[in-house]
């Protein structure tokens, strides 16, 4: 069982409420004048991942009565008791151990008295030898040839994982094309069929619980394909696979157990991408590269699990993020990676983070008087700053942004990377320290502006600076570091949820609508004008039938 503490009743948070008046009166700038060692103090390497989280608006107070905050919480005991195989998904009264998925030292993991790493160990092996198959050729479609395009079926944790990470380690691809198709809108898997040969296509009907409409929908949608182009029925086993938790549903499909690739229901979809979810990873980059993926995840796992909280990465994250929502009144954190390949990072912790922390009611059942999980948001550098950074920069708003770089780049091309480079080191600087109106008038002198001009321009042109920022420098992006990173934003949220003394690993929020849309369809089939609902919902759907051909 998880403490249930009420965060804004420790010792901690009335220290940090007081603090935090102190805290705002001050400049980063101050900050860094004040404390010669603050880089040093405020940074942490971790491997090739350097965080360094002293662009934020803390001092030794505030760092030393977040990690009490940490303590009063007790998210000690609630990192034990995920890593025991406790069932801390009480409301859905499961284990989380997506830790067991990329437990490479192979310690055993307990769920009910059984060690689990056996079963994992066995899928891994399974998925090792399938994508080695697939990869090398030896797998043969219904016509003999060799599979050349991949179609992932699925969507949320079975979708938005292998996308963020295929895209990422593009640059360790091999020849096989991945597809993802995971939209209802027939749009999505028309586009997508065109582009590939029913002889030459593995489908992976991707769904932990094999029910989900729009998968089930398009895996639907794909056989009809499939079975057209001239297949019959026993074709399908050689052209389709599942990643799922249920055998039943997978073998009423009609794919063959034998292509199903297992899971297990202490595996949040969220959370997924390291289980047999993972598959198309192992397709795309080779089963080494995904097990490095795991490795890499591995270690931030164990740093997670025993490295003190003032120099744990996914504590100091989770922190700084509850020090800026519930103090300072920031509504959401941006994530800009200055990497092309990871410009599905932000869309995958959108799930990741708000499907997990997006929740009004605590451990208790009671209503939260505080506000909980961020809007996560962000795009890659430096197209966000030529769309949205204007708002980071002179916005009324405090966004907390957390920046990703590379040292090295996948793609050496010219000035290219050190221009990259540049922008992300500047960026957070200028966030920082802003450009006063004595700076901007003496520009403005220098360029040999009138006095009136100065005066009217001159408050356009103020950036009041202290905007905070996280800066994360990897030494490159291989499939290693990649997990690791991952894990540690993961973490992040587990440790969020903690002191926020929520559930984050149900998501009840996504059913209502559902349910609605399940009841809603049936009524759609004629033309009759429908009285069912509110009169905007009724409205809404009587126009869409005069309107359907
Ligand atoms: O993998 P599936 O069972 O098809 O579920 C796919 C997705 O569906 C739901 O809407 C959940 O909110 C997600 O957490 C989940 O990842």
């Amino acid at each position: 069982m998880l403490p249930t503490i009420n965060f804004t009743e420790t010792e901690a948070y009335k220290y940090l409420a007081d603090h935090f008046i102190d805290i705002n009166e001050k400049s980063l700038k101050d900050l860094f004048t004040e404390d010669k060692e603050r880089f040093e103090k405020f940074s942490l390497l971790f491997e090739d991942i350097l965080l360094d989280f002293s662009k934020n608006r803390i001092n030794d107070t505030t760092f030393a009565l977040l990690i009490q905050l940490a303590k009063e919480c007790k998210l000690d005991e609630a990192i034990k008791a995920m890593y025991a195989g406790e069932k801390i998904n009480q409301t859905e009264d499961r284990q989380v151990l997506h830790i067991a998925l990329r437990n490479q030292s192979n310690t055993p993991i307990l769920v009910d008295g059984k060690d689990v790493m056996p079963e994992v160990n066995k899928v891994l092996d399974k998925m090792k030898d399938f994508s080695a198959r697939i990869i090398s050729g030896e797998w043969k479609g219904y016509t003999g040839k060799a599979i050349t395009d991949v179609v992932n079926i699925g969507i949320g944790g079975s979708d938005l994982g292998p996308v963020m990470v295929t895209e990422a380690l593009k640059a360790y691809k091999n020849h096989l094309n991945m597809h993802f198709v995971s939209n209802i809108d027939g749009t999505h898997m028309v586009e997508t069929l065109k582009t590939v040969d029913p002889e030459t296509t593995l489908f992976l009907v991707a769904s932990k619980t094999f029910t989900t409409q729009e998968t089930m929908t398009n895996a639907n949608s794909a056989r009809d394909w499939f079975l057209e182009s001239g297949a019959v029925k026993a074709d399908i086993a050689k052209h389709f696979a599942a990643l799922s938790t249920n055998e039943k549903d997978v073998t009423a499909f009609g794919i063959d157990p034998e292509n199903m690739f297992g899971f297990w229901d202490w595996v949040g979809g969220r959370y997924s991408l390291w289980s047999a979810i993972g598959l198309p990873i192992a397709l795309s980059v080779g089963f080494d590269n995904f097990k490095a993926l795991l490795q890499g995840a591995h270690a931030t796992d164990q740093h997670f699990e025993s490295t003190p909280f003032e120099s744990n990465i996914p504590v100091i994250l989770g922190l700084l993020g509850v020090w800026y929502i519930n103090f300072f009144g920031a509504e959401t954190q941006a994530i800009l990676p200055y990497d092309q390949y990871m410009h599905r990072f932000a869309a995958y912790f959108q799930q990741g983070d708000m499907e997990s922390n997006g929740k009004h009611v605590d451990r208790n059942g009671n209503e939260v008087t505080y506000e909980t999980g961020p809007v996560i948001w962000g795009e890659p550098g430096t197209n966000g700053q030529h769309a949205f950074y204007q708002l980071i920069h002179q916005g009324t708003r405090l966004i907390p942004c957390d920046f990703i770089a590379p040292a090295n780049s996948l793609n050496p091309l010219g000035e290219h990377h050190p221009i990259l480079l540049s922008n992300f080191f500047a960026q957070t600087e200028a966030l920082m320290n802003g450009k006063t109106e004595e700076q901007i008038v003496a520009e403005l002198q220098k360029d040999g502006k009138s006095e009136a001009e100065i005066t009217k321009l001159a408050p356009f042109k103020v950036f009041e600076g202290n905007r905070p920022t996280n800066s994360i420098l990897l030494k490159k992006v291989t499939p290693y570091t990649l997990g690791s990173l991952i894990a540690m934003y993961e973490h992040k949220i587990f440790v969020q949820g903690i002191i926020w003394n929520i559930f984050s690993f149900d998501q009840w929020g996504v059913e209502l609508g559902k349910q609605l849309a399940k009841s809603i369809l049936p009524e759609l089939k004629d033309n009759e004008p429908v009285s069912t609902h509110d009169a905007s919902t009724n409205g809404l759907i009587n126009q869409y039938k005069n309107w359907r051909a």
